[in-house]
């Protein structure tokens, strides 16, 4: 694969989704976070919103951040002018490509799509930015309509083309041809931007990468419209997993970062969420716990360190001897295997009434000389 660059969009499309509102002081602490965690390129806002928007890119502009930043524009000047108000040297300039958004939005006519776009990539680019160009719905679009869209983009000055799966309705085979289309083509590079509708996302992204696409949009946590983005904790850890491309990001403060972002967004993320989840290195069951205590390899794809957890090991419904035994062990207490029995057994029951696995107070409470000092039994 070639170098991967992430041009991360939690600040503009992490935020659009419906009901989440950063403050100035999050966006300006997100950006440093994802920067100081090494992301290359931070889509950080819409210039053209104004208002505290607009106040908060330029406080991010202002930062001097390592990350490049780059703002989100409609084919339109004012929205070019914004961006250069806001002191960014880089823009990214959309324009819908499929039938039904061309229909909605210029009415159906697309030569306007060439003119508009056109115009807008002369404007900035003779104010001296860095241009990005968009096709919205590229998934829907006639292929040769995006085809010649995107050459055009590159004809008239854009220095990268970015392919998205706007409603999020592509399977990572049909992902990968699409864009293997683009990168015969194009000169430019191309940037994967993905929604997870179906769930695929991640794996379109990477498809698209696997096709030649060297750039790509994430959200931490997949934040985003609808079902979400890409998610960065899962691209990064793919990427370096699968494919061996590490791109030097500090994968031990995902987590950090991920927390952040759920306190800022007050979305928290499901507990089986890959890499960031609250049981994406815990394990309960019995045949699982005892293959971790043997090595933790058994049921784990890499160390919880590398992604900023810590391994949890939970008795629960589905455990077995071994993990009870263990955990007892630690507190100075060994069980007969007819003891350890009676104790797994009475961790069922209680599990299944409490509808949850127990606390380590809870199993102690369990062990038979402990119950009888307690008064229990
Ligand atoms: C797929 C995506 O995520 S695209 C990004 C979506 N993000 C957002 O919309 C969030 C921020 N947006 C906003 O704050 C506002 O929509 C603004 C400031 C951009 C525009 O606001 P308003 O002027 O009130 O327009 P409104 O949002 O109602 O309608 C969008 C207008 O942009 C036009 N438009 C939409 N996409 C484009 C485009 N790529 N290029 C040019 N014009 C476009 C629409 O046709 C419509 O035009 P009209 O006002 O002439 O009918
Ligand atoms: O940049 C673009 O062209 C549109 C990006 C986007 O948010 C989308 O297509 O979902």
């Amino acid at each position: 694969m070639n170098a991967i660059q992430i041009n991360d969009t939690t600040l503009r499309d992490g935020e659009q989704a419906a009901g989440i509102a950063f403050t100035l002081e999050e966006k300006v602490a997100l950006a440093t976070l994802l920067d100081a965690i090494g992301i290359q390129e931070l889509e950080v806002g819409i210039p053209a919103m104004g208002g505290s928007e607009a106040t908060a890119i330029f406080a991010i502009v202002e930062m001097g951040l390592n990350a490049q930043l780059i703002g989100w524009n409609r084919a339109v000047r004012s929205d070019i002018n914004a961006s250069i108000a806001c002191g960014l040297q880089r823009v990214h300039i959309s324009v819908p490509v499929s039938e039904i958004q061309i229909a909605a939005k210029f009415g159906g006519n697309r030569e306007l799509i060439f003119d508009r776009l056109r115009e807008a990539i002369f404007y900035a680019s003779d104010r001296g930015l860095w241009i990005s160009v968009g096709g919205e719905d590229s998934s829907r679009a006639d292929e040769t309509f995006l085809l010649d869209v995107a050459l055009s983009a590159q004809e008239w000055g854009a220095s990268r083309f970015r392919f998205c799966d706007t409603v999020g309705i592509l399977d990572p085979v049909t992902t990968f041809e699409k864009v293997s289309q683009l990168t015969k083509w194009l000169s430019i590079p191309i940037e994967m931007h993905t929604h997870d509708d179906l769930g695929l996302a991640t794996a379109n992204a990477l498809a698209g990468l696997r096709a030649g696409a060297t750039s790509v949009n994430t959200t931490v946590n997949g934040l985003g419209e609808r079902a979400g983005n890409a998610a960065l904790e899962e691209i990064v850890m793919a990427l370096k997993r699968i494919y061996g491309v590490d791109l030097g990001i500090k994968t031990e403060r995902l987590r950090e970062l991920s927390q952040f972002v759920v306190a800022a967004s007050g979305c928290p993320v499901s507990p089986w969420k890959a890499i960031v989840g609250e049981n994406a290195f815990a394990h309960e069951s019995g045949i699982h716990a005892h293959g971790v205590l043997q090595n933790p390899a058994t049921y784990e794809p890499f160390s919880p360190d590398e992604v900023g957890w810590k391994r949890r090991l939970v008795v629960g419904k589905h455990s077995g001897r071994h993990l009870v035994l263990t955990l007892l062990k630690e507190h100075g207490i060994t069980l007969t295997r007819e003891e350890a029995q009676s104790v797994i057994d009475a961790v069922r029951h209680m599990s299944v009434n409490l509808k949850r696995s127990l606390t380590v107070e809870e199993l102690l409470d369990i062990v038979p000389k402990r119950s009888i000092a307690n008064g229990i039994v």
